[in-house]
This record gives C-alpha cells, sequence and structure tokens, in this order.
C-alpha cells in the first residue's frame, strides 16, 4: 500500500493474502452465481490483513512517522468507500481493524484527528445507505402495486363482463390446468337459448341481456364448483363437466336446462315451444383431450337438439328428450 521507507518490503504477508482472498471471492462467485457470499465476514477479514500490513510496515521503520499513519488510514478509507458505498455495514468492517491499530501503534496521541478521518466518510455513507434504502422501498411498492394489477387485468381478461362467467381465454386456461391434471373422464355440453333472436327483438336487446344474465346465474349453480362455464357465443354457453360418467353428465345437463325452464322468464314468441326462455343442450365426451372434436360433437348434437324441436337434450353417443 504506503512504503513508509525505501528500504523496507513492499510485499508483507497479509497483502498477498489480501491478493488471495479476493481472487478466491471472485473464482467463487464466479462459480456459484446463485449463492452470495457473506461481505460483512469478508471485508473483516481483509480489514484485518490491512491492520496486520500497517502493523508490519510500522514496526519495521527506523521512526515511528504520523503521517504514514494518516495516509494509511485514509487509503483504507477510500477503498472501503468505494467498494461499500451501499453497505454502512461492510465498510464499518472493513476500516474499523486498521483504525484500532493505528489508534493502538500511534498510543492514542492523535485519536481526535485519526477519529475525524473516519467520521466523515461514515456519515457521508449513512446519508447513501439512507436515500438508497428509500429508493430501494419506493421501487418494491411500485412493482408490488403493477404486479397486482397486472393480475386483475389478468383475471379481467379471462372472464366475460356480462355474466362474469369464462371467456374463451379463460376456458383454454382452465383446460390446460385440467387435463395437466390428467385423470377422469369429461364431458363438454354446448347450450344455447331458444328463439333468442324473436325474445331481442321483441323485448328489446337490455331485457335480452338480463336474460343471460340469469340464464348464466342458473347455470353456475347447477353445476360444482370444478365444472368449467363459459359463455361461448352471444347465446351460447359452454360447460365443461370434469371427472364424472355419462350418466351423471346427462342427469346435470337435464338439472340445467329444467332450471332454465323454471326461471319462467316470458317469451311469447317461441314458436309454440314454451311461454318461457328455454334451452337446447348438445353432449359429448372429451376424449384423448381432444376438445376441438368434442365440441364438434356437441355442436352436432345440439343442432339436432334444435332440430327436434328445442328445449331438449341431445348427446352424441346416447339420445335423452324431456
Ligand atoms: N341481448 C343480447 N343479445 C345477444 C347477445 N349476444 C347475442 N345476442 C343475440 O342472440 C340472438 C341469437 O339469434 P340466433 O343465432 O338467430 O338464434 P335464435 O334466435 O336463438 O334461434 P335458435 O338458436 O335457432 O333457437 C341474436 O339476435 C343476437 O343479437 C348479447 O350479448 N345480448
Amino acid at each position: 500500500m504506503v512504503s513508509p521507507s525505501a528500504n523496507t518490503r513492499h510485499f508483507t504477508l497479509p497483502i498477498i493474502l489480501v491478493l488471495v482472498v479476493s481472487l478466491l471471492c471472485l473464482a467463487w462467485q464466479f462459480i456459484n452465481k446463485k449463492k452470495l457470499i457473506n461481505i460483512n465476514a469478508i471485508s473483516l477479514t481483509i480489514g484485518m490483513l490491512w491492520a496486520w500490513h500497517i502493523y508490519i510496515k510500522v514496526s519495521v521503520m527506523p521512526i515511528k512517522d504520523l503521517n504514514f499513519l494518516i495516509i494509511a488510514l485514509l487509503a483504507i478509507l477510500f477503498i472501503g468507500s468505494i467498494s461499500f458505498i451501499n453497505n454502512i455495514q461492510a465498510f464499518i468492517a472493513s476500516c474499523l481493524p486498521a483504525t484500532v491499530m493505528i489508534l493502538w501503534l500511534d498510543q492514542g496521541a492523535n485519536w481526535p484527528r485519526v477519529l475525524y478521518s473516519i467520521v466523515l466518510p461514515g456519515i457521508g455513507i449513512t446519508i447513501q445507505h439512507i436515500i438508497q434504502q428509500r429508493n430501494d422501498n419506493f421501487t418494491r411498492r411500485l412493482m408490488d402495486k403493477l404486479l397486482e394489477e397486472k393480475e386483475t387485468l389478468n383475471d379481467l381478461s379471462m372472464l366475460d363482463p356480462l355474466t362474469g362467467l369464462y371467456n374463451r381465454r379463460g376456458f383454454r386456461n382452465r383446460l390446460d390446468t385440467i387435463l395437466a391434471l390428467g385423470n377422469g373422464k369429461h364431458y363438454v355440453l354446448l347450450l344455447d337459448i331458444d328463439h333468442f333472436k324473436a325474445y331481442n327483438d321483441n323485448y328489446g336487446h337490455s331485457m335480452g341481456d338480463q336474460a343471460l344474465t340469469h340464464v348464466s346465474a342458473v347455470i353456475r349453480d347447477a353445476v360444482r364448483s370444478r365444472d368449467v362455464v363459459t359463455r361461448y357465443g352471444g347465446e351460447e354457453f359452454m360447460v365443461l363437466l370434469t371427472d364424472i360418467d355419462a350418466e351423471r353428465a346427462l342427469q346435470t345437463a337435464e338439472r340445467i336446462r329444467q332450471r332454465v325452464y323454471d326461471l319462467k322468464i316470458p317469451h311469447m314468441f317461441t314458436e309454440d315451444v314454451a311461454t318461457n326462455v328455454t334451452v337446447s343442450i348438445g353432449i359429448a365426451p372429451l376424449e384423448q383431450q381432444d376438445i376441438e372434436d368434442a365440441l364438434l360433437k356437441a355442436d352436432s348434437a345440439l343442432y339436432r337438439a334444435k332440430r327436434q324441436g328445442r328445449n331438449s337434450i341431445l348427446a352424441s353417443e346416447m339420445h335423452l328428450a324431456t
């Protein structure tokens, strides 16, 4: 570091150890990128090596020189403050051993000057530390808020705003999770409100919206929480009945049909199907995780149910008219 006399050795054992420890730390951190070294312990070790180095240098000096001690202290404070500008603990750990050593070597003769030299950068680093922490806290709060907003937006983008049911995107998301879990047989139900165009035309679009909301709530209530109810199109809904057998799937479809009927939403323009809002339902099993095939089959069953007179349920494999 500082050579007090031209006759003394430049490289002492502690200064070689400082180099070795620094290189070992660099290599270790390079190999173990995820594990952080204990910076306080390392800075204390290096601080003690510096103190040892100063002791060796002073012990070989013919006359004790205060200037050498002050320059050595300033050099250590300089290195400490640029290395640990954001870490006050590491700064103290690296400077304390040399400060104590210098006070001891000087036998307290110039202690105010020595303490002044260490207190000044200490105050600077403390202020910097406080400002840094305030900035960190602000950034953390901002990040938390952004993540919260992102989650809300993500949830909203998966739901249909009118009915609160899943939209197609939300359905895909749930389907991926269900398929990843594997087990069990699943059934797809496609439901369509009968003569809904006539309902809209005669009762108005806003009454149509209300009817859609009531029908959605009834469907949601008629199935289990693990089933996925989706608004598939305008007046079309899709239900994925998970881990269920054919008989129970048909029973569930019938329960939905009956409950929509029991809502008794007046509809006088159904071409004699009923005097209230009804639904037709097509059912198909979900085989080999092929949702497109299941939807095609359910759609064709729904089409046949409509042709047969509506307010009815048809399955792609079996027939159940009501
Ligand atoms: N109020 C309202 N109506 C909608 C909405 N989405 C779609 N519709 C209406 O739903 C009606 C669907 O009519 P169609 O597809 O002809 O079928 P339908 O009259 O129900 O006849 P069938 O299905 O054969 O029984 C159209 O009039 C659409 O305008 C919506 O969000 N709100």
